[in-house]
């Protein structure tokens, strides 16, 4: 760690070191500490850009030459960054960044392991074979042939890969004179009051499902159908020392900030010696957290009445199996594909999101009543153009039951008790762990979703033994569009 500080201000770096140390964190690897009480706005480290490792800064791309690199698509998706990671980290003590690069072996294997395994490797691997094997072979004299075997091999690859998703950001060119943060590439896209949130773990989205990226590359996505949705991924950089930072739920206490020439760690809330800087990932559910960091984050949750979890957490509901619970066995029929196929083309979602909140995704309601209309009141629905309201009825409730005990069933078990068992065990493996921690949260959300429909039905036959007609309106927010719903068609 002296190696890489010395290193990091030695290249231009300013670390203040009577305010910032670096420590072992146990069961989160290394981390930053305030050393004494810092306050808020004050800058614990400031880099120059040219220290950060990007497509932009690394002169492999120049070397290769501009063209030839456009010419084997290095310059979308991140074939690009990966291949300058493996060539700087290959240029032994004359690369800029070896110090950086070759820090922690063990660290680097374990994410190799524990991150990527568990995203599009497939996806990832084509990338390898068909851009960056082959551009390493036009040109021996920048990748001389006894090195591939140790530098550009599929496993490397995979380290490089893994690295950026965990630690990479998006450090956006300077464009004028206001200062603003450094934001990664969120979900949520395009958003500056995300962006201004989130720094670490930028996109790495191998899969090319495009679900993390604002950057398209229009210029040239008319030309190549199939990276329509290829990230541009010229602004994503590994950033050294910023990357030192972890992250907890609610956490953050520090920012990463950009001026034309340098980079900034800024406080954003006073934080007391002895205490972690925490930088965020974005406060993600435990199930992307382990995706795309290899972690999980456990706090105390009010939904699980103070016991440890992620109050991120959510359940995806995908619409085909709300669609099997209401129309079972003749959900292919032409009355109910006519129906999902107006849903969908209406913007309806796919796929609902069950959260904390005890509010359960208007949508998801909605779609079920679509599938309860008689033919008479779906032809008028269709005239209308518009969604079933959301009624809330011991019909819709029960319905409702079903999908999420179906729900339930496609964890290896949908015993609760039996998680909580396993996580009791002392020698149960890391992955095995937080593979238990992320399904447990998961079925938490699903038992907190019956528990909601429990209080909707015992408040429905309140209303039906006060009188009324027993039908009571679920909290709405709107029919299809709701903070709680995705679309995952394209
Ligand atoms: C940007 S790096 C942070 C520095 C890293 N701990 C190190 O040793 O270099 C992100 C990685 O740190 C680890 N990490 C960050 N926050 C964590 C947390 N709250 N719990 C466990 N591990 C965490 C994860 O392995 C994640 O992929």
């Amino acid at each position: 760690m002296d190696d890489f500080v010395t290193w990091f201000q030695y290249n231009g770096g300013v670390l203040d070191t009577s305010m910032m140390g670096i420590t072992d964190f146990p069961g989160s690897g290394r981390g930053a500490v305030a050393l004494q009480d810092i306050p808020e706005n004050h800058t614990v480290f400031t880099l120059p850009r040219a220290l950060t490792l990007s497509t932009q800064t690394s002169t492999l791309p120049s070397a290769f030459g501009f063209e030839a690199w456009r010419k084997h698509k290095l310059h979308k998706g991140w074939a690009g960054l990966i291949l300058c990671m493996m060539w700087e980290e290959a240029q032994g003590n004359q690369g800029k960044w070896i110090t950086y690069l070759g820090g922690d072996e063990e660290l680097r294997e374990l994410q190799g392991t524990a991150v990527v395994d568990k995203i599009g490797r497939d996806e990832a691997e084509r990338d390898y074979h068909e851009k960056l094997a082959p551009a390493i072979k036009t040109r021996p004299d920048l990748f001389p042939s006894d090195q591939i075997d140790t530098w550009y091999t599929l496993h490397r690859y995979h380290i490089a890969g893994s690295r950026i998703l965990s630690r990479s950001f998006n450090v956006e060119r300077w464009e004028g004179e206001v200062e603003q943060d450094v934001g990664y590439v969120s979900e949520e896209d395009g958003n500056e009051d995300t962006r201004a949130d989130t720094s670490i773990g930028s996109a790495m989205d191998v899969d090319g499902s495009g679900d993390s990226g604002e950057a398209v590359d229009k210029e040239s996505s008319g030309r190549d159908s199939d990276d329509e949705e290829i990230e541009d991924t010229s602004d994503i950089a590994m950033v050294p020392m910023a990357d030192i930072l972890n992250a907890r739920y609610d956490s953050v206490n520090a920012k990463l900030f950009y001026e034309k020439h340098d980079l900034h760690m800024v406080t954003t809330k006073p934080i007391k010696a002895g205490e972690q800087i925490f930088n965020t990932y974005g406060d993600l559910p435990n199930s992307d957290l382990l995706r795309r960091y290899g972690h999980v984050d456990l706090v105390p949750c009010p939904h699980l009445k103070g016991a440890l979890g992620n109050p991120q957490d959510v359940v995806e509901i995908r619409a085909d199996l709300v669609v099997n619970v209401v129309c079972g066995d003749v959900s292919n029929s032409e009355t109910y594909r006519q129906r999902i196929d107006w849903w969908l083309d209406e913007g309806g979602d796919d796929v609902f999101i069950i959260d904390v909140d005890p509010i359960l995704p208007t949508a998801l309601t909605s779609l079920i009543r679509l599938l309860l209309l008689t033919q008479e009141e779906w032809e008028k629905t269709r005239e209308k153009g518009r969604p079933p309201k959301v009624k809330f009825d011991s019909q819709v409730s029960s319905l409702l039951r079903r999908i999420f005990e179906m729900r339930l069933t496609s964890y290896q078990s949908p015993d609760l008790e039996a998680d909580a068992k396993l996580l009791t065990i002392q020698s149960l493996t890391l992955n095995k762990r937080h593979a238990i921690v992320v399904r447990l949260g998961e079925k938490q959300i699903l038992a907190g979703a019956l528990e909601t429909l429990r209080l909707m039905d015992a408040a429905l036959s309140d209303v039906g033994s006060n009188g009324s007609k027993g039908k009571k309106r679920v909290a709405s927010e709107g029919t299809t569009g709701g903070a709680k719903t995705k679309k995952t068609r394209h």
